[in-house]
């Protein structure tokens, strides 16, 4: 006889019901529920901060493959709200595995479904927008009834909007710290040949913490950086005091328009001449604080192999991404310069200071998961950090 599997129920706002397999913790999770296309990487994007109160629906087919290991993560536990898939393999091997995805997300009280059509979820998301679901998570010998799935429509639609939600403070570290580790450590560390050179630290960076994913800060500190990360809500007074070579503004989830204490303090530290540079919830809010908007998109990006065209070179990079909300192209003050745009809506991407050393991506140079392509732009930040050195070695 076959197992009874654990039922479990997906619900959108908009009353659209999905019934699955439960393959996570037993509860019920609620968040804004976006589609990611990328093809592997789901345990760095179970991770990545900036899906605090998302549900991340993958779109390729078989997750778990691979299972689940120590390294691969972008923050010390989940951060999405729950995981929707179509299939979870039966059998999930790999050499650094050390338990299945299933194993990792009943650990993390992850709540997760299986065994739905993600194909016709994602265009439900495409077609009517990203909205609010609910996923329901229960033991094996559970009958679902109709009052069950009432209620988990009920709790969808009382789930509050991202729109206006600061969560950069909730997902933030609460004392600075200083990070060290290097990709090249981790996979050494890992029994791997590492693939980078340990440099010395030659500049000083200041790391705003948003939500800030793991590999920003290890390929900061590969490039010769000792990073102080520090929490959201430091003041610039406070940034000031530690006499930075660069300030970098992270990643983080929610909206950034409230995170008012942040853009105050970009555009003060900005306004000083010290080399800064900003990665999606930080470009947002480099944007704002130099007098542009932001808006929420449709649906937003969140795949491994967004094509994003560099304004000033021609180049095409493959890129990563993971954002719902955008800078508004038509409200760039004088001195913010467009630098790269998305070729999949014309979206803004990258945006320069034209006064000061200040830029801003909004995709993921740090890839993880996703292509290295556009890198480039940390050895552009170090660039910046060495000739403003310089000028002051020289004043
Ligand atoms: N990855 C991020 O930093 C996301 C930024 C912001 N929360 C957005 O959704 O647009």
């Amino acid at each position: 006889m076959l197992p009874v599997l654990p039922p479990a129920i997906l619900a959108l706002a908009d009353g659209t019901v999905f019934l699955g397999t439960s393959i996570g913790a037993a509860g019920h999770t609620v968040g804004e529920v976006v589609f990611n296309t990328a093809l592997t990487g789901y345990q760095e994007i179970l991770t990545d901060p900036s899906y605090c109160r998302q549900i991340v629906t993958l779109t390729y087919p078989h997750i778990g493959n691979y299972g689940v290991n120590e390294q691969d993560v972008e923050a010390s536990k989940v951060h999405a709200a729950g995981l929707i898939i179509k299939d979870l393999p039966v059998r999930a091997s790999n050499f650094r595995q050390s338990m299945t995805l299933a194993e990792y997300l009943v650990r993390e009280g992850t709540v997760a479904i299986a065994d739905i059509d993600t194909r016709r979820l994602t265009r439900v998301l495409r077609t009517h927008g990203a909205q609010n679901g609910c996923i329901m998570g229960f033991p094996a010998d559970t009958a679902v009834t109709q009052a069950m799935i009432d209620e988990a429509v009920a709790l969808a639609r009382r789930a509050p909007s991202m729109a206006g939600l600061d969560l950069a403070q909730v997902v933030t570290r609460r004392e600075p710290e200083v990070w060290t580790e290097t990709e090249w450590q981790l996979f050494a560390a890992n029994g791997e040949p590492g693939f980078g050179q340990q440099t010395a630290p030659q500049f000083h960076v200041v790391a705003y913490d948003f939500g800030v994913k793991r590999n920003i800060l290890r390929m900061l500190a590969e490039r010769g950086c000792k990073v102080t990360v520090v929490p959201a809500k430091t003041s610039a007074a406070d940034v000031l005091a530690y006499q930075p070579d660069g300030i970098f503004l992270s990643n983080g989830p929610g909206d950034p328009e409230p995170c008012d204490y942040a853009i105050a303090a970009a555009k003060t530290l900005i306004e000083t001449g010290i080399p800064t540079f900003g990665i999606c919830l930080g470009h947002q809010i480099m944007a704002l604080a130099s007098g542009a908007q932001t808006f929420k998109m449709k649906f937003g990006h969140h795949g491994a192999n967004h094509p994003v065209k560099d304004l000033d070179t021609g180049r095409v990079s493959i890129t990563s991404q993971n954002h719902g909300f955008a800078v508004n192209a038509d409200t760039l003050p004088a001195n913010l310069r467009p630098t790269h745009v998305s070729l999949f809506d014309g979206t803004l991407q990258g945006l320069t200071r034209t006064d000061k050393p200040a830029f801003c991506f909004q995709g993921h140079p740090e890839a993880s998961p996703g292509p290295h392509d556009i890198a480039y732009l940390f050895d552009r930040f170090t660039a910046l950090m060495t000739q403003h050195v310089a000028e002051k070695n020289n004043a």
